[in-house]
């Protein structure tokens, strides 16, 4: 088929797909699991506490009361209850339909697409009760923006993603801040308000040394959220630089950084909240070099008895997409851990999860070497002899369980963390048990030639109908 004609089939099944999810809870529920839970969050999701779901059984997107109201901060009761006011669910709208065209596309790519409003048309909401979800954020005005940032000087940008334009500004008191102002327009107003409540919802129960931290918000003319400043900006930049780069210590560190951070974020939240969008360019870097985890957009909390989401359409970034979720829809913490070993791969080789020319996956192209132990083949050009190979060698075995097929087999953040430090006992453990292949011909097999293949294609192909 040419390009040309492909492309507008590729059109035309989004925009097909677009309008039936608006009745259809989900087409991706293709398991035959009954679904346990009856809450549903924000998005179009189902769960099931076992592995899948009917949509006649979904329950509504606007019944709001967890099931487990009492077990959730107090914070998180009051955050609910301004959630409820919320009446339209959100649905976010990450395509993965221009797959074909490019493999370096992300949510920006929709946004570019979309016409911009002007600030007078943009949404404003009542934020005193925000105020109420976390007393220490400072609620902005749009003047106080404006002078922080002297007058969102395009100068001042000092990042871009597919849902905001971010700005360096000064606060009076002489504190750098970064403003993200949310520039994805086409979306109704409720739906809009509605992400931007949820993600600040999310980010009100996390509190972690590895987790960008707000320090305000606004609704004064447009949606911004006023975070702390990033001075060596986001993992990507820097990794990705055709000169500096990071040193095998630093990368190390950040590795082991982002890895608390997702443990956190899975068990010790008061939440149980899955990023969902784990990838280089959402991992933020302090002063010393400590990694953030940045960008709660897409994240979704889980209700404690619930194995899963199951979620329709599919959002992230393609490259870090475990199969499970691409194919299925099925989230949970594992959907993390898959594109956390793809974020160590990108570590270990400075190579991008999708190679931009060659359209190869990083995993694709990494399992043969991780299965052969290799670690002058995979290793970063940039980083010559200047690494640990002991730390290498952790890094790589952990990054090959992460990115096992299977997602019960990969282990869980907490795991991983430990066995990114050297936990031996751990490792040896995880060798008997086989819980936790890492560099076995078995799991090389079924990725490179069947499965994952076949996911992929079969990915392409739903795309395609
Ligand atoms: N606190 C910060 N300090 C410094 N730079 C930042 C900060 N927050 C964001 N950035 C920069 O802005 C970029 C875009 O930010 P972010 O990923 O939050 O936007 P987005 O629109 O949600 O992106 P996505 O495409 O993932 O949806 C980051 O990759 C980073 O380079």
């Amino acid at each position: 088929m040419a390009v040309e004609e492909m492309k507008k089939k590729i059109k035309g099944s989004h925009e097909k797909a677009e309008t039936e999810n608006m009745e259809a809870p989900s087409p991706r529920c293709v398991l035959e699991i009954p679904v346990r839970g009856s809450y549903s969050d924000n998005s179009s999701t189902t769960s099931s506490s076992s592995s899948s779901c009917s949509p006649d059984k979904s329950p509504s997107p606007l019944s709001t009361t967890p099931p487990n109201v009492s077990s959730f901060h107090h914070h998180g009761l009051q955050w609910n209850k301004m959630i409820d006011t919320i009446k339209k669910k959100s649905v976010r709208r990450f395509s993965v339909i221009p797959l074909l065209q490019s493999y370096e596309l992300t949510r920006k790519n929709m946004r570019r697409k979309q016409p911009k409003l002007s600030p007078s048309l943009e949404t404003e909401i009542d934020c005193d009760q925000i105020l109420i979800a976390k007393p220490s954020w400072r609620n902005f005005t749009y003047d106080e923006l404006v002078a922080a940032t002297d007058n969102f000087n395009p100068e001042n940008i000092i990042g871009e993603g597919g849902h905001a334009e971010v700005y360096k500004g000064v606060l009076p008191d002489g504190e750098t801040v970064a403003i993200k102002k949310l520039t994805r327009h086409a979306k109704e107003k409720e739906e809009r308000v509605s992400d931007f409540l949820s993600e600040l919802g999310i980010i009100a129960h996390v509190n972690h040394p590895n987790a960008a931290r707000l320090r305000g918000f606004s609704c004064d003319r447009g949606l911004h959220f006023v975070l702390e400043y990033s001075p060596h900006g986001s993992l990507a930049s820097l990794l990705f630089a055709s000169e500096g780069g990071l040193d095998w210590k630093k990368r190390y560190k950040v590795a082991l950084g982002i890895a608390d951070g997702l443990s956190y974020l899975h068990n010790d939240c008061p939440r149980r909240i899955i990023h969902r969008d784990i990838k280089a360019s959402n991992i933020l870097l302090t002063q010393d070099f400590e990694a953030q985890i940045s960008d709660f957009g897409l994240a979704k909390w889980l209700p404690e008895n619930w194995a899963h989401h199951i979620v329709y359409p599919i959002e992230g970034t393609f490259g870090y997409l475990a199969p499970e979720y691409f194919m299925h829809g099925i989230v949970d913490e594992k959907t993390d851990v898959f594109a956390f070993g793809v974020l160590l791969l990108e570590i270990i080789t400075g190579r991008r999860a999708v190679d931009t020319a060659s359209r190869e996956s990083i995993v694709m192209w990494a399992k043969p070497l991780l299965e052969k132990n290799s670690v002058r083949e995979i290793v970063d050009p940039q980083l010559g002899n200047d690494f640990d190979e002991t730390e290498m060698k952790r890094v790589m075995q952990t990054a090959s369980m992460c990115i096992h097929h299977v997602a019960i087999t990969r282990p869980d953040m907490n795991r991983l963390a430990q066995l990114l430090r050297g936990d031996d006992r751990l490792s040896e453990l995880q060798q008997k048990t086989g819980g936790a292949r890492s560099l076995d011909g078995c799991d090389l097999q079924d990725h490179t030639s069947s499965s994952y293949l076949n996911d992929l294609t079969r990915h392409r192909q739903l795309l395609m109908e």
